[in-house]
């Protein structure tokens, strides 16, 4: 009897283990062999030279960073290599997870013209694989689901509150909070600059989305579950960055790339943990909305529209906490870091600053206005500069065929995930003159440094810059973003002096979007 036990035992066992041999064979050998076969029989599509099984071309990312240089930098190189007109898409394998990057200005017309018939925002719930990272935090959110009448009104609502008549309103609140953050600094005389102004753009955010008075009814500090099982205090805005690295730390997690559905169950740790977490942070946002007397707040002017449960309501003003906080945060840290190292286009910029008055030492929130951030052309085109040469994200949020359909000429089977490429047509030199030189002038069409990119035929169009994406889900944050890092870049730059690391200074091929394995310390004073 007890032999039986142990045979049958034994048998489920070696059962159990050849299912997931014959899983592990199908997900990491033979479906991204099968997936790059498919894509190199077209000459227009980019495949990577070397197959690396589990990693994929996370190899490329683990090998940039190596070699001290920002983990996306090989998409740069990539792109510069690719002959004109020669490559419409690239099949990569994020893990084992295979997706088509859409790389040509052709392709992305193409991809565009069929968003939502054929080809539209992924629909993360159905798939598990792609339910990682700042997704996760926002489950149920407008964006991770295909634009259905519901999901066009969701982001509607809020793209009109976001618009740049609704922002400007903002500024006091932006200085307010910059200031704070900027006298803390000068106490420390060193910060984590990342780290500093991803705080700065939470504090911000939280303001706006929850209300301005949230600092009123917060509790003084909230528990956050560490992997130990030990509980440590944070202000709300602490809890909420710790949880986001959690998050992305799970994406990177193997277990996550090889077993989605561990992730999506939440039954062990790291993910348990970490939504214990996430839920943790819902309710004290439920808590603060209800005390809040803002009735300006993103909360109080979408619940009026009496158009969507509280609970649409909270998961989308999550969305925009995930979306908004860090990517801007790493775009003005790059745009600091540029203007230390090409020190002519700082000096330019605060002559121009200058002009309406805004000058070190002046009385910031009388100057730093709208109407004088409106009128700085050098300031607008260094911006624009900076998120193009270092755009926080190196390809979009995912999008799903959803018919079977065709990309110049490419089959893209019904399922196929797709992303639209940014770090390599931002820094592509077949549009862009000296890609890796940081200079405001050539967005400047009435500017020398454009006329000579003209002449060497180097055509900058509406597709070569991806930083917000392209299509009708593009960033609706976009106009809040920039408006945000003007003001910062005002205020930081006319009330702080800072010094940046001369190794990091002479890194070429250093960046800070999201992920970047960079973080820098700036001296300030
Ligand atoms: C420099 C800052 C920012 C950058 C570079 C950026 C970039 C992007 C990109 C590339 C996408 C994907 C677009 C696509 O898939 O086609 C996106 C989506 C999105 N962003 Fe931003 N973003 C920034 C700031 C913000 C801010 C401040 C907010 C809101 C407060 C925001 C809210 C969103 C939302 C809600 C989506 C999803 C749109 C949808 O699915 O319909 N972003 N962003």
């Amino acid at each position: 009897m007890i032999g039986t036990i142990f045979w049958q035992t034994v048998r489920l066992i070696a059962y159990f283990l050849g299912c997931l041999l014959i899983y592990f064979l199908y997900k990491v050998v033979y479906m991204p062999i099968k997936f790059r076969y498919t894509y190199s029989k077209y000459k227009n599509v980019f495949v990577s030279p070397k197959f690396i099984p589990v990693l994929g071309d996370i190899y490329y990312y683990l090998d940039d960073m190596q070699n001290n240089k920002v983990f996306y930098d090989h998409m740069k190189r990539q792109q510069r290599s690719f002959k004109p007109n020669e490559i419409d898409l690239r099949a990569d394998l994020i893990g084992t997870d295979p997706m088509i990057g859409v790389v040509s200005h052709k392709a992305l017309k193409e991809v565009i013209s069929q968003i939502p018939g054929k080809i539209d925002r992924a629909d993360i719930d159905n798939t598990p694989c792609l339910r990682r990272a700042l997704l996760k935090m926002c489950e149920g959110c407008f964006v991770n689901s295909p634009s259905t009448k519901k999901t066009i009104e969701r982001r509607k609502s809020l793209t009109k509150i976001l618009g740049l008549n609704h922002s400007s309103k903002n500024i006091p609140l932006m200085l307010k909070n910059a200031d704070i953050i900027l006298q803390d600094m000068k106490k420390k005389g060193e910060a984590k600059m990342l780290d500093q102004m991803a705080l700065l753009t939470n504090r911000i955010l939280v303001s706006v989305l929850f209300g301005r008075d949230y600092e009123e009814h917060m509790s003084e500090s909230y528990e956050y579950l560490y992997k130990d099982g030990t509980t440590k205090k944070f202000d709300l805005c602490s809890f909420f960055s710790n949880l986001s690295v959690g998050m992305s730390d799970e994406a990177g997690n193997l277990f996550t790339i090889l077993f989605p559905l561990l992730n999506v169950s939440n039954i062990i740790n790291p993910w348990k943990r970490n939504h214990t977490n996430k839920l943790a942070l819902y309710s004290a946002l439920k808590d603060i909305v209800k005390k809040s007397q803002d009735e300006d707040s993103f909360w109080n002017q979408i619940r009026k529209l009496n158009e969507f449960t509280e609970d649409e309501i909270l998961v989308d003003l999550m969305l925009l906490l995930s979306a908004g906080s860090e990517t801007t945060a790493d775009n003005f840290v790059a745009l600091l870091y540029y203007l230390k190292k090409f020190p002519e286009t700082k000096e330019k910029l605060m002559k121009e600053l200058a002009q309406v008055g805004i000058v070190p030492g002046c009385d910031f929130n009388k100057v730093i206005t709208m109407e004088n951030i409106q009128a700085c052309d050098y300031l607008s085109n260094a911006v624009k500069e900076s998120l193009r040469m270092d755009s926080p994200l190196n390809f979009t949020i995912f999008y799903q065929a959803y018919k079977d359909t065709e990309v110049c000429g490419v089959s893209i089977p019904k399922g196929t995930i797709l992303k639209q490429e940014i770090a390599g047509p931002n820094n592509d030199d077949k549009d862009w003159l000296d890609p890796n030189t940081f200079e405001p002038e050539r967005h400047n069409t009435e500017s020398e440094f454009f006329k000579t990119s003209k002449e060497q035929g180097k055509i900058q169009n509406v597709f070569s810059r991806r930083t917000f994406g392209h299509g009708p889900r593009m960033c609706p944050g976009m106009s809040f973003a920039t408006l945000e890092m003007k003001v910062f870049a005002a205020f930081f730059l006319t009330q702080m002096d800072y010094e940046v690391s001369k190794e990091d200074l002479e890194n070429d091929h250093i960046g800070f979007g999201i992920g970047s394995q960079f973080s820098p310390k700036f001296k300030i004073s």
